[in-house]
């Protein structure tokens, strides 16, 4: 179930607990349509990816940097950091066969006692102060997802017959989802199903709640060829 948080300010507490972001960087971008991964296009001059990084590396909580790439892409992904003098720190992890498979790599690499947050790299324009208040209330409630209330009317359809629903309690799911590590490695032991869209899934499918975090509009995933144009816009600004 989810359930909503109230937004929180991003202050520090005096205890910070060790942070690390997965940055999933592992899908080939069907939807997209592009010889090149849509995680390394160029928005405005840099890769899609770098971008993701930098918002991440902006955290007051100064994450460890986990980025999934398949094994296919390191060499590429060096190539780019290299043209680009790219420095910010970041350890490289293969990617799965799907996104479940990706981030269980990438939780490999962190700590039971950490706090961890998972983001689509395709999802560049997170703000700072949205991660850091997603870590804030990970910290306290455990399991938490960047969301925004649905804009729109929604219908749900079940064969010939649809139904509206209440908008006010329809949240769109975006990422980062953080969590408290202990809770989100456990989780991803259960074996994987079609249905886990996303961390959050997997994690309530292993019993636990799952609050939301208020996110932005901005905050949206790049999947389609005109979703380029509209990252270069929303960067400028
Ligand atoms: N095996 C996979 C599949 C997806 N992802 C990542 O999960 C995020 C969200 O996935 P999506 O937007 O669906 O990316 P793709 O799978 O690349 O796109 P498409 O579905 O159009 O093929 C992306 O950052 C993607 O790189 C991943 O790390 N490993
Ligand atoms: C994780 C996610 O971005 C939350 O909205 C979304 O579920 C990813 O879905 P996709 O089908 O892999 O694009």
């Amino acid at each position: 179930m989810l359930h909503a948080a109230p937004h929180t300010t991003h202050n520090l507490h005096h205890t910070v607990q060790k942070s690390y972001a997965i940055i999933v960087a592992g899908g080939s971008g069907t939807r997209m349509q592009s010889a090149v991964p849509k995680q390394f296009l160029p928005v405005n001059g840099l890769p899609v990816l770098m971008h993701t990084l930098l918002a991440f590396r902006k955290s007051q909580y100064t994450p460890n940097l986990i980025v999934v790439l398949p094994d296919s892409h390191h060499d590429y992904w060096a190539q780019l950091c290299s043209q680009h003098a790219f420095t910010i720190p970041h350890e490289l992890v293969s990617g799965g066969p799907t996104r479940f498979h990706s981030v269980k790599n990438g939780l490999k690499l962190v700590p039971d006692d950490a706090l961890v947050a998972v983001h689509d790299a395709v999802r560049p324009l997170t703000a700072p102060s949205i991660i850091d208040a997603a870590y804030k209330q990970a910290g306290i409630q455990g399991a938490v997802v960047v969301a925004v209330k649905s804009r729109d009317s929604v219908r749900q359809v079940k064969g010939p017959f649809t139904q509206s629903l209440v908008r006010d309690e329809i949240y769109l799911v975006q990422t980062p989802q953080t969590f408290k590590a202990s809770l989100l490695k456990a989780s991803y032991e259960h074996p994987y199903h079609e249905n886990f869209t996303d961390d959050a899934s997997v994690a309530e499918h292993a019993g636990h709640t799952v609050h939301i975090v208020e996110g932005s509009y901005q905050n949206f995933k790049i999947t389609f060829p005109e979703d380029i144009a509209i990252a270069e816009l929303l960067l400028k600004q």
